[in-house]
């Protein structure tokens, strides 16, 4: 139960006035979640989410409900951030900062067919496109830097054969991000976790529509293949061995393409940020798994999945065909 925060019936009303959001109706604590504590609001002009953030602070959120407001003013289906009457958008609850966005309709997909992998493309390519003039910058932060950083915290946990696979691929990163034809690819701001869960789809079965993206909190400027690498890890890969369903990359790729076509650089580059995609996730559940922060109720993803993405993505470099 993501609830670390408890929040009263009146400080939610009191919020919902002051951003002109309606009169409280009812309101759910979200079992969903691990990060933030989120509740269900509801009143008479809406249904929204109420976010109380437990680790990111008043500092860095203001890149991420941004780009976030960006981009649903733009019309991709993303939370809006609620601003007050001076166009704030991040707000206080128990000196902690928070934030009210429009609670978007659908539900997250277990096993994405390729309908589903399709119109993730698609929106992705206009993510993209309409994030390019968004002001602020922030980088990736859980970029190069961040796994040079971490690979040594959790090397003394996983055994020599590990700790030795990390280090290559660390200098692997290191010298295809110092690359010249790297770091000439496109970058702007991206999602950089856009994985199955954080999305939402309604419709009927047979004609699926993307009726969401959420959870921005690691969004940062990075190349756009870079982007694209997350989602191919998550979406088109089988969760039981770790390995590629080309299809399903295909129909993302293709879909992405058509609305944003990937230069024949991106394209190469392709294989080298699905291994770094794939390090970034072993890292961060690596460190979930054998430093857990203090206090957390979250229960560790399985960092072995992306080990094996990993070992699939240097054994089988995969190109795609558009
Ligand atoms: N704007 C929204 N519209 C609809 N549903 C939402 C929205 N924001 C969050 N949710 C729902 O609430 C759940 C928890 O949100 P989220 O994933 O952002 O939690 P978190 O704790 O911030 O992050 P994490 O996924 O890292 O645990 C989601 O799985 C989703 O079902
Ligand atoms: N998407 C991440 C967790 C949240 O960032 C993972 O599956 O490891």
């Amino acid at each position: 139960m993501a609830v670390y925060t408890e929040v009263d019936v009146e400080t939610a009303a009191a919020l919902l006035r002051t951003l002109d959001a309606g009169t409280l109706t009812a309101m759910e604590g979200c079992a969903g979640g691990i990060e933030n504590t989120n509740y269900f609001v509801h009143s008479d002009k809406g249904d929204w989410v109420l976010t109380v953030f437990e680790r990111l602070g008043f500092e860095q959120l203001p890149f991420y409900l941004g780009l976030m407001q960006h981009l649903a003013r733009k019309g991709l289906p993303v939370p809006e951030p609620r601003t007050d009457a001076s166009g704030n958008f991040l707000h206080s609850i128990a000196g902690k900062p928070a934030s009210l966005v429009n609670l978007l309709p659908g539900e997250s997909i277990d096993r994405p067919m390729l309908a589903h992998c399709s119109l993730l493309g698609v929106t992705l390519a206009h993510m993209h496109t309409a994030a390019l003039d968004f002001p602020a910058q922030q980088p990736n932060l859980r970029g190069l830097d961040w796994w040079a950083t971490t690979v040594p915290i959790v090397q003394p946990h996983v055994g020599e054969a590990l700790a030795q696979r990390l280090a290559e691929e660390l200098d692997f990163q290191q010298r295809f991000h110092a690359a010249a034809s790297t770091q000439s690819l496109p970058r702007g701001p991206v999602h950089a976790d856009l994985f199955r869960d954080n999305a939402l789809f309604d419709g009927a079965p047979d004609s699926p529509r993307l009726s969401g993206v959420f959870d921005f909190y690691f969004a940062g400027v990075d190349h756009h293949v870079y982007d694209l690498a997350v989602c191919v890890n998550d979406w088109c890969v089988d969760l039981d061995t770790g390995r590629l369903e080309p299809e399903h990359a295909q129909a993302l790729l293709r879909a992405y393409h058509v609305h944003r076509p990937m230069s024949p650089a991106e394209l190469r580059a392709l294989p080298g940020m699905r291994r770094a995609a794939a390090l970034r996730f072993w890292l961060s559940r690596l460190a979930d798994w054998y430093l857990p922060r203090e206090a957390a109720l979250l229960k560790p993803k399985d960092p072995t999945h992306f080990e094996r993405v990993l070992v699939d993505c240097v054994d089988n470099p995969w190109h795609p065909e558009l």
